[in-house]
């Protein structure tokens, strides 16, 4: 025990970095980690006075104890029970494999990330690419119940939705996403979770993952989280607002406590004269092939062309976009009248309520003029007044140009020629018939066509 070992100076050099390494790591790590953590609550604290619905404390508790306690919530318990029954594997491999699923859905929000960053590069991003314009926002939404947990429902047309309405309303509330299992892909998975978001996988008939998704959206609920849904489950392929999947509502609903928090779906109408994917989506619909992926090198291809115009001051912008805000529909007075069991009845309420908050912009309204096939300047124009007084008429909220009719034809013919759809004489190009169609279909679907 007491005899001599002798060392090579290099390695007991190691040894002391190592311990010296350890023993700061025992010692002032908690202490920098609670320093951080207390600049990090007195930020919070700053941010939630003037936000109009405080960040839930559910939403910034620690990633690893969320999941724990998912995992430890008496019905994924149960749940683990019944499939380590069904299935024959041991409790405690079942038990890991509910772990692994809470791994997977609980995000790990950063207020710096979502209020620092990603909320000025949406605010950026939405600018540069659009002329942003207000749909009607229904005065229901002024006297809602401070206590109530918001969910916003809302129609899915592009990738740019979830980008402008984080700006639109993050002087309201931060918002958690619910994100296909498309951007589970590192890093963008990373930073995904950071804003907030939780992760769901489509089409999994794994009884065991259902049970975990569900608990987490009830929680989340229960504590208050706000939350943003696209119960289409997808883009739209046609242009049109379609129906709801209802496996996240029917989950809100089952796990609602009608003497607790209420929730209040907010519906929320999308539009653009421009979607930025609608030339793959209009192809996603001919082919029937609904897995469309762009390839990295058309979109590093297309940044690069649009960065280019706006270097030389040459990008005109996509043209306008409008986010409308409905009536909410409060689950509370909803389940008093139809019951707990109808998820059905609701996701078709809420798609009605988002298609009729969808804005009618110059684009959309001048493409289903042109579908009914006017000759000439005077015959389109004629087209446009008829559909913009029809609309009127069934309380559509128009978000055309300020100086009126003549000057929202000229701006989206502008546009249309610009991208080759229309041609000099106004006629529409045969192999652009459908991506036409695709912008007249909100006008359409909004007139009961
Ligand atoms: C630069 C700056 C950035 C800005 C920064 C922003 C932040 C960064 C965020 C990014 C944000 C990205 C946003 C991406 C946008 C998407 O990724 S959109 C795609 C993902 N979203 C969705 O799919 C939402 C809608 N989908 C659903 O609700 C689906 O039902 C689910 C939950 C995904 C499940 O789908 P599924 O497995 O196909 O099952 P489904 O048959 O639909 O439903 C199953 C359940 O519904 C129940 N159900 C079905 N029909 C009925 C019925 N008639 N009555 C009662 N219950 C019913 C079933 O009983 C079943 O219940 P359980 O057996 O599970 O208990």
């Amino acid at each position: 025990m007491t005899g001599t070992v002798e060392l090579p100076l290099w390695l007991v050099v190691l040894v002391l970095v190592l311990a010296a390494i350890a023993a700061l790591d025992r010692v002032l790590a908690p202490s920098v980690r609670w320093f951080f953590r207390r600049r990090m609550e007195r930020a919070v604290a700053r941010l939630n006075e003037r936000l109009e619905r405080p960040i839930a404390p559910f939403k910034l508790a620690q990633r690893h104890d969320m999941i724990l306690r998912l995992v430890y919530d008496p019905q994924v318990l149960q749940a683990v029970a019944e499939h380590a029954a069904e299935t024959g594997v041991p409790p405690t491999v079942a038990m890991q494999e509910a772990r692994s699923y809470a791994a997977e859905i609980v995000p790990g929000f950063s207020a710096t990330m979502y209020f620092g960053f990603a909320v000025q590069a949406a605010r950026w991003l939405t600018r540069k690419f659009y002329r942003v314009r207000i749909g009607r926002i229904d005065p229901a939404l002024e006297r809602v119940d401070d206590r109530a947990t918001v969910v916003f429902v809302m129609n899915h047309r592009s990738n740019m939705d979830y980008v402008l309405v984080t700006w639109l309303i993050a002087d309201r509330s931060a918002i958690s996403y619910a994100v296909g299992e498309w951007a589970r892909v590192w890093p963008l998975s990373r930073l995904i979770r950071g804003m907030g978001a939780y992760f769901i996988r489509r089409g999994s008939r794994n009884a065991l993952y259902r049970r975990v998704l569900a608990r987490y959206v009830q929680m989340a609920a229960a504590e208050g989280v706000a939350q943003a849904i696209f119960p289409e489950g997808g883009l739209s392929l046609d242009g049109r607002v379609g129906a709801a999947r209802l496996g996240l509502l029917s989950y809100f609903m089952a796990g609602f406590d009608p003497e607790g928090r209420d929730i209040l779906f907010v519906p929320v109408g999308l539009a653009y004269d421009r979607v930025l994917e609608d030339r793959l989506l209009t192809g996603a619909a001919r082919t029937g092939v609904r897995r469309f992926r762009p390839s990295l090198f058309g979109v590093v291809g297309f940044s690069l062309r649009m960065g280019w115009r706006a270097l030389r001051g040459h990008f005109p912008g996509f043209g306008a976009t409008a986010a409308g805000f409905g009536a909410p529909v409060s689950l509370r007075a909803f389940v008093a009248e139809h019951g707990q069991g109808a998820a059905e009845a609701l996701g078709a309420e809420l798609m009605a309520r988002v298609a009729r908050a969808v804005p009618i912009l110059p684009v959309p309204l001048v493409a289903a003029a042109l579908e009914a096939g006017a000759v000439d300047r005077a015959a389109l124009a004629s087209e446009v007044r008829r559909l913009a007084d029809a609309l009127s008429a069934a309380d559509a909220v128009l978000r055309l140009h300020p100086k009126g009719l003549e000057a929202t034809m000229e701006e989206a013919l502008l546009h249309m020629q610009r991208r080759g759809l229309v041609d000099a004489n106004l006629a529409v190009r045969e192999e652009k018939r459908d991506l036409v169609a695709f912008y007249a279909a909100s006008v359409r679907q909004r007139l009961g066509q």
